[in-house]
């Protein structure tokens, strides 16, 4: 068997999505996640330039040979563009060989660990009382786990906040970067106030999460985690950017409120003094950033190591191709966590045929060989590509800030 063809699909059902699929001379293919939110014309041209023609002919069942082919043979190793196009290799040459094997490709990879996959919504609001009120209705919708974010007095654009009531959020909403203003100060004196109220309405036992996408030092980060112990978080994710893994030290030293970190992380590489030192709690790459199937395997094992769980990272950015072949990998991780739940629009879910379905707060894996997600190529057309930018920060004074 060799692979005859591989070509990118990039298409647009409200937001941008970059989708590889790889065909064989036997007729079956195999479709991968490419899509890197901001980013994803550089990915089509790394895939175009460099990745496939170096795929034609190749046997599309070596898959850990294509892997290393990919990663030590492109020299200039790591990096998101790089790790997303060799994502998108990966998960279509599984989709491939579980379609061979005609099983699932959870069946593949060890088998059901559970029957279902936890999953988190997003419930968010213009201040604290619209939050809870989002609370409220994704508990009646089944869900055990809600990461809230709310606005804050005194910031005009907050992270995870759709910026008019009833709209979806989606970060990417201008074709320059649009120009949001940070407070720390603002935010640190008043997200407090949003778990004790979600506590104090919803209780103990509802999953609670919180994002702080970056934006804290290490030692912001130890007093809010200090801070919120009173209302157990489930976790606090990306507290802190985190090419500086020894921060999260003192964050530890400080604070048992569990951390979560890694969306923005590419390899196994990006976690290894985290997890040797059991800084971190959860593991949030998704599969399609992280080099897909046979890299992030890797990197949940060895998390399992140090207590360490999945997380993944599953916004409307990643198309329903990561977020089907996650779920694979979700039902099989021995060391799963919580799985992130952000529903794709109905015009995305027509694009992407898949055969996972949600029910009562969990995600329940497909049994079609493969990952079970497909692409309508002709729907797919209907929707062209627009450059859409996700946004810079600044702090009041003017200063480039993580955003
Ligand atoms: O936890 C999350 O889901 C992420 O932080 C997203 O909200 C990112 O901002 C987005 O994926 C960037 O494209
Ligand atoms: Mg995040």
């Amino acid at each position: 068997m060799k692979i005859s063809d591989a070509y990118t699909i990039v298409t647009s059902p409200g937001r941008n999505f970059v989708t590889l699929k790889v065909v064989t001379d036997e007729g079956v293919y195999g479709i991968g996640d490419a899509t890197l939110n901001g980013r994803e014309m550089a990915v089509v041209a790394y895939l175009e330039e460099h990745v496939i023609p170096a795929l034609i002919g190749r046997d599309p069942q070596r898959i850990e040979d294509i892997w290393h082919y990919l990663y030590r043979g492109a020299y200039w190793r790591r990096g998101p563009v790089t790790m997303s196009a060799i994502a998108a290799v990966d998960l279509a040459l599984w989709d491939i060989k579980a379609k061979l094997a005609g099983m699932p490709l959870y069946q593949l990879l060890g088998g059901k660990s559970r029957e279902r996959v936890m999953t988190y919504a997003h419930c968010t609001g213009k201040d604290i009382d619209a939050c809870l009120e989002e609370v409220e209705a994704h508990v009646e919708l089944g869900y055990r786990a809600v990461r809230v974010q709310a606005g804050v007095p005194g910031i005009p654009t907050i992270y995870g906040v759709a910026k008019r009531e009833g709209e979806r959020y989606e970060p990417a909403d201008s074709d320059l970067p649009a120009e949001h203003v940070w407070s720390t100060e603002k935010y640190l004196n008043h997200v407090p106030k949003l778990f004790a109220a979600v506590r104090e309405r919803f209780g103990d036992d509802l999953h609670v999460l919180h994002d702080v996408h970056h934006r804290l030092t290490p030692i912001e980060a130890a007093r809010l985690g200090k801070a919120v112990e009173p209302y157990h978080l489930f976790w606090l994710e990306d507290c802190v950017p985190a090419e500086n893994q020894e921060g999260f030290r003192l964050i530890r030293q400080h604070t048992t409120t569990p951390l979560a970190v890694g969306e923005v992380f590419n390899s196994i590489h990006d976690y290894r003094e985290l997890l040797e030192n059991q800084w971190i709690d959860y593991i949030r790459t998704p599969l399609a950033h992280g080099g897909g199937i046979t890299h992030m395997r890797r990197l949940a094992d060895l998390a399992g190591l140090y207590h360490v769980r999945t997380g993944f990272h599953g916004p409307t950015d990643l198309s329903p191709v990561c977020l089907g072949a996650a779920i694979h990998f979700d039902t099989w991780v021995p060391n799963f966590g919580i799985q992130e739940h952000m529903p794709h629009t109905e015009e995305t879910d027509a694009v992407f045929p898949h055969d996972y379905r949600f029910e009562d707060g969990h995600f329940i894996v497909g049994e079609a060989p493969g990952h079970g997600v497909d692409i309508d190529e002709e729907l797919a057309k209907k929707y062209p590509y627009k450059r859409a930018s996700l946004p810079v920060n600044r702090l009041e004074d003017g200063t480039l800030w993580h955003w």
